[in-house]
């Protein structure tokens, strides 16, 4: 780190993210300076020092993306389908060239480690380029029946709100079928990883996505987030993050009666039933709540095992907790970083000390950092065995690395336990026979099951139920989230 970056000063440590660009919003094509606001020094999480200040932007620049993305949308919404192919493949292949260096600004910006930022954040970002070119190419925006048209047309100026835990993957999940709507479109990264949007941002120049159609405006979410909410001439808003934002973001966009579009918080059970491989299914499960650091959506928290296995399920997480490394992002070796920031931090210690305040039974990890570590805000793999439903521990989402064990009596227990939650985005079920998992999955009331160990699938739909949200991304659901249905009747014959 040179001295520079340690105090602050608006110097990069990127190859090509410019200097002055930190401190510049990108609207109608151009990097250009904010409309007065603040500035905001990103910490790097694994340091506890600033990386660069960021400039946050107001409600004014709000106002010029907004106005740069309307101007720019009669032309863009009637661009062809080819064109919008021919843009989209462009950005795959400028974000192929770039990936390297967006790994390690994410990793540097928000603590996930090199080896998943670099092998599957921008993985799936760039999947999700290439999914949602298969998707444009076979579309099908009108259809006729009979002497009625039914027509998909882009909705229009889309405000995007996106957190910090997978940054540029949230991105694309928006910015891609956006474009591939014909959309136009003004992004607020969260503030505490601005850099891999600024540098996506490039890509997108660089691609030579048409002025207007695409701008970044920084800033805070009560500033710049509900100025985009609020905006009479944005149609839509498509927001990742908290259950709490994502209200707030309802409420400022009640009045104009735009579409909302909410990705938000979770908390998800991971069934355990009584004929799973214990030993593998809770190392698998482990290892997965504590991807990212516990912070993921998706992460399954709550590990539910039948009771007369609850015991030897409980010394297997807590030796696999043991075994994770966790240090330095930036070490190719390392499975945890750093949480994002000092709040999350806070939180999350916040938790485990109510954990342990409620009775349940601490078998891994606890409070403080790891051994060895003396700075950054690096969590210990915790998993509490134990734990009783209503506990706040098994209610609150945790978004640290927190596995609980709720130990249950029979599988219909284990699902209205799985389902006693605000939440409804994600949810695991494991049985040596994948039909008895299924049938469980059938009964789960959220929006994504995943069965002994499957990957996404990026082609299927992803989105909540309950509190967790109403959106649909990727595939086609994701493309559809940016279309408005137009009918015609009387039309010519067809
Ligand atoms: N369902 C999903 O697909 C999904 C994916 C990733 C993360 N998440 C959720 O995101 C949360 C973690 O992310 P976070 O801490 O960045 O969430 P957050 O809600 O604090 O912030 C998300 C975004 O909203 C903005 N924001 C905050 N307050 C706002 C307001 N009043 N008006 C408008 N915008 C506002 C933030 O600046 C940021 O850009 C977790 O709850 C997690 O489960 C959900």
């Amino acid at each position: 780190m040179t001295q520079a970056q340690r105090t602050g000063s608006p110097s990069t440590p990127f190859d090509t993210l410019k200097a002055e660009r930190l401190a510049m919003v990108y609207i109608d094509g151009a990097w250009v300076a904010p409309q007065g606001g603040t500035s905001h020094a990103v910490i790097n999480p694994a340091t506890e020092e600033p990386v660069a200040r960021i400039a946050l932007g107001t409600a004014a620049d709000v106002d010029l993306a907004v106005a740069a993305a309307r101007r720019a949308f009669p032309a863009f919404a009637g661009s062809s389908r080819a064109d919008r192919i021919a843009l989209l493949r462009r950005v795959a292949d400028v974000f192929a060239t770039r990936r390297e260096e967006m790994a390690r600004i994410l990793t540097m910006e928000m603590g996930g480690p090199l080896k998943r930022t670099l092998g599957y954040q921008t993985a799936a970002g760039q999947t999700h380029l290439d999914e949602i070119v298969r998707v444009l190419e076979t579309y099908r925006f009108e259809e006729r029946r009979g002497r009625t048209v039914i027509r998909r047309e882009p909705i229009g100026v889309c405000g995007l709100i996106t957190p910090w835990n997978a940054p540029v993957m949230q991105i694309l999940t928006k910015v891609a079928p956006a474009l591939a709507a014909g959309c136009t479109m003004v992004l607020k990264p969260s503030e505490l990883a601005p850099f891999s949007a600024m540098l996506f941002t490039e890509i997108l120049h660089e691609a030579g996505v048409p002025k207007g159609v695409f701008n970044l405006v920084n800033g805070d979410g009560p500033t710049v987030g509900e100025a985009l909410a609020r905006h009479p001439d944005v149609d839509m808003i498509s927001f990742t993050g908290s259950t709490r934002a994502g209200v707030r973001v309802a409420e400022a966009a009640a009045p104009t009666v735009k579409r909302v579009h909410q990705e938000l918080g979770g908390k998800a059970a991971n069934i355990l039933l009584p004929d799973s491989d214990l030993e593998e299914a809770v190392v698998r499960g482990v290892q997965s709540c504590f991807g990212n650091s516990g912070q993921s959506c998706i992460a399954p928290a709550r590990l539910l095992v039948p009771k007369d296995q609850a015991n030897r399920a409980a010394a297997i997480a807590a030796a696999a907790a043991e075994t994770l490394r966790v240090g330095d992002p930036m070490d190719p070796a390392t499975d945890l970083g750093p949480l994002v920031s000092r709040a999350q931090f806070d939180r999350v210690q916040e938790l485990i000390a109510a954990g342990i305040a409620e009775g349940a039974t601490l078998v891994a990890g606890g409070l403080g950092r790891p051994d060895g570590l003396t700075r950054g805000y690096f969590a210990r793999p915790t998993v509490f065995a134990d734990v009783v439903p209503g506990m706040l521990i098994e209610r609150e989402e945790i978004f640290g690395p927190v596995v609980t064990i709720i130990a249950y009596d029979s599988v219909e227990q284990a699902i209205a336990i799985a389902n006693d939650t605000p939440y409804g985005l994600a949810a695991y079920v494991q049985s040596r026979d994948p039909s008895r998992a299924e049938a469980v999955a059938a009964r789960l009331r959220c929006g994504y099951v995943y069965l002994n160990g499957a990957g996404p699938d990026y082609s299927a739909p992803f989105g909540g139920w309950k509190q967790s949200g109403n959106g649909r991304e990727y595939g086609e659901w994701g493309l559809d989230a940016f279309l408005e249905l137009k009918t015609v009747v009387g039309a010519a014959p067809g």
